[in-house]
C-alpha cells in the first residue's frame, strides 16, 4: 500500500497547445479506493499515465509515500486498461508470467480460480470471451499484489451481469489484497459502488470540482436502495455544481439511470 499525493499546475503534451489537465491538487491515502469521474477528453487516461510513469510529469508533481516519482517507481504498480491488452500469440499463463516471470504454475493457477479461470492457463485469448479475457487482464494486475493499482474504464462495453460480476471480483480482491486504487470511469453508479471516495473532475483542463467521501458502509449490492439514494442526495446537494460534469454527452446516459 502507499500514498500518492497529485500536485501539478499543468499538463501540456509536446504537440499541442491546449492545456490538459490542471492545477490539480489531492492526496490518496494507503489502502484507498478513489475513483475519478469526468467529462471525456478532461485528462483522466493521462493523469493514470503519469503516475504509471509511461507519460512525462515534472518533479515533484506526483510522489508515492511522498517521495518525488522516479522512472522506475519503487512500489508495485497495477494497470487494468479499458481493453485487456493480452498477447495473442501467448497462452493465459505467458501472458501473466509477462508480469511476473517467477509465477510458478501453482501461484498461477491459484489467481486464476481466483478469478473464476481456474484451469484455463494453457488456452490462447482467442479461445476467451471478452469477459474471460478482462478477468485475466484482473489477474495479470493482482498477481503481483500492487501498491497501486491504477484501473481505466476496465469494465465499459460489458453486459450487465458480466460488468456487475466483476465489480464484485474487483471489490473482493481489493479487500484482500489492500492496494491502494485509483479507478477512473464514466459510470457514477459504478463509482459509488466501488469507491471510498470520489473526485469529480470538470471539464478539460481537467482539475478537481468536487471531492467528496462515500459514507455508505460496505458490502455495496448494485440494487442496494443507500446507493441510489446517496446519489439522489448528491445530485441535488451538488446540482449546479455537477451540472457540467453529468451532462456530458458520455454520461448522460449514467445520470438517468
Ligand atoms: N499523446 C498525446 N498527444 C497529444 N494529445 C494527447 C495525447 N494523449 C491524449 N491527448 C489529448 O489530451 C486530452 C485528454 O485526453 P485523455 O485521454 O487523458 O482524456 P480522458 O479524460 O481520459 O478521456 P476519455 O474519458 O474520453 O477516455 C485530449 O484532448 C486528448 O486528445
Amino acid at each position: 500500500m502507499v500514498s500518492l499525493d497529485i500536485a501539478l499546475q499543468s499538463k501540456f503534451y509536446a504537440n499541442s497547445p491546449d492545456k490538459v489537465l490542471g492545477p490539480l491538487s489531492f492526496r490518496v491515502s494507503p489502502g484507498e479506493f478513489v475513483a475519478l469521474v469526468g467529462p471525456s477528453g478532461t485528462g483522466k487516461t493521462t493523469l493514470l499515465n503519469m503516475i504509471a510513469a509511461l507519460e512525462t510529469s515534472a518533479p515533484g508533481e506526483i510522489k508515492f509515500n511522498g517521495a518525488p516519482l522516479t522512472d522506475k517507481p519503487d512500489c508495485k504498480i497495477g494497470y487494468i486498461f479499458q481493453q485487456p491488452r493480452l498477447m495473442p500469440w501467448l497462452t493465459v499463463a505467458e501472458n501473466l508470467r509477462l508480469v511476473k516471470p517467477v509465477a510458478n504454475e501453482s501461484e498461477i493457477e491459484a489467481i486464476l480460480i481466483k478469478v473464476g479461470l481456474g484451469g484455463k492457463s494453457a488456452l490462447y485469448p482467442k479461445h476467451l470471451s471478452g469477459g474471460m479475457q478482462r478477468r485475466v487482464s484482473i489477474a495479470r494486475a493482482f498477481l503481483t499484489e500492487p501498491d497501486l493499482l491504477l484501473l481505466d474504464e476496465p469494465f465499459v462495453s460489458l453486459d450487465a451481469p458480466n460488468a456487475d460480476n466483476l465489480r464484485s471480483l474487483l471489490s473482493e480482491l481489493w479487500v484482500e489484497q489492500k492496494s491502494t486504487v485509483i479507478f477512473v470511469t464514466h459510470d457514477l453508479n459504478e463509482a459509488i459502488q466501488l469507491a471510498d471516495r470520489i473526485l469529480f473532475l470538470s471539464a478539460a483542463p481537467g482539475t478537481v470540482i468536487l471531492d467528496t467521501p462515500v459514507d455508505i458502509a460496505r458490502p455495496r449490492l448494485p440494487d442496494d436502495n443507500r446507493l441510489q439514494r446517496w446519489k439522489s442526495d448528491l445530485l441535488s446537494d451538488y446540482a449546479g455544481l455537477l451540472e457540467g460534469v453529468l451532462s456530458a454527452p458520455v454520461l448522460k446516459s449514467v445520470s438517468r439511470r
